[in-house]
């Protein structure tokens, strides 16, 4: 079965930081520490209002950090201008509303149009594998393929809030149909120890991305100890 890469989303550890307006915990020794420790990349996301990745933590990491980094963005011209100039491996096109807690819902491509399909092709132009945040849905993954995109990633909150046989189907037959249509297939949002691992042994997707779970379990049992969990956790989803 091909591997599944754990993508470390260190957002909140910019939260933390954030908090008292200073320099601890500093999120790039974070991802320094969580690749040392296992994780195959990591996912960062500015937002537009920066209320906890900052500019700078971006730069740093795209310059700093060894493994595959994994931009989450607006479709935006700040942030495609900004891509253009990092040229991560790979960027995820995501929905923002300052007023939203976190992510709440998928992209939908449906809606937009011309726009997305220009920002597709400009960062697919430079060479960086376009990923676009969808629900697990036939016509927003068919959508994504049309727009040109190389890859989507499942938004698995509706599944983590609330694990029932229904909502994995349907990340399951998402994964199936985008796996088809040749699209590169990941999946997150919300995902934990115990929401991972029925997501983990869908022999279509090839990465999972890991936060704020992740990140806060780490007060409890320290960053490496985590991350070698989920290690663990996908070794044994993958071994079926
Ligand atoms: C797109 C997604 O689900 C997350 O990667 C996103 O980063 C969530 O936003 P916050 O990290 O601000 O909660
Ligand atoms: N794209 C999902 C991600 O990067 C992390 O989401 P979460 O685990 O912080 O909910």
């Amino acid at each position: 079965m091909n591997p599944l890469a754990l993508s470390v989303n260190i957002d909140h550890v910019a939260t933390l930081r954030n908090a008292r307006g200073g320099s601890h915990p500093c999120p790039v020794k974070a991802a320094k520490l969580a690749m040392q420790a296992g994780a195959d990349g990591i996912t960062i996301h500015l937002r537009e209002d920066r209320r906890h990745i900052r500019d700078n933590d971006l730069a740093r990491v795209a310059a700093e950090v060894d493994g595959r980094l994994n931009f989450e963005m607006a479709a935006t011209e700040e942030m495609i201008a900004l891509a253009l100039k990092l040229r991560p491996p790979a960027c995820c096109i995501v929905p923002e509303k300052r007023a939203e807690l976190t992510t709440e819902g998928g992209l939908d491509i449906l809606a937009a149009g011309a726009p997305l399909r220009e920002a597709v092709a400009r960062l697919a132009g430079a060479g960086i594998e376009v990923a676009i945040f969808i629900e697990a849905d036939a016509g927003q993954i068919e959508a994504a393929r049309a727009i040109g995109a190389q890859a989507i990633e499942l938004h698995t909150g509706a599944y983590a809030d609330d694990p029932t046989p229904a909502h994995l189907a349907r990340l399951a037959e998402g994964a199936r149909v985008a796996a088809t249509a040749g699209l590169i297939v990941h999946a997150g949002h919300g995902l934990s120890y115990d929401t991972l691992p029925p997501v983990a042994a869908f022999p279509e997707i090839s990465e999972v991305s890991i936060g704020h779970f992740l990140i806060g379990q780490s007060i409890f049992e320290g960053l490496p100890n985590v991350i070698a969990r989920f290690k663990s956790i996908i070794k044994q989803a993958r071994a079926g």
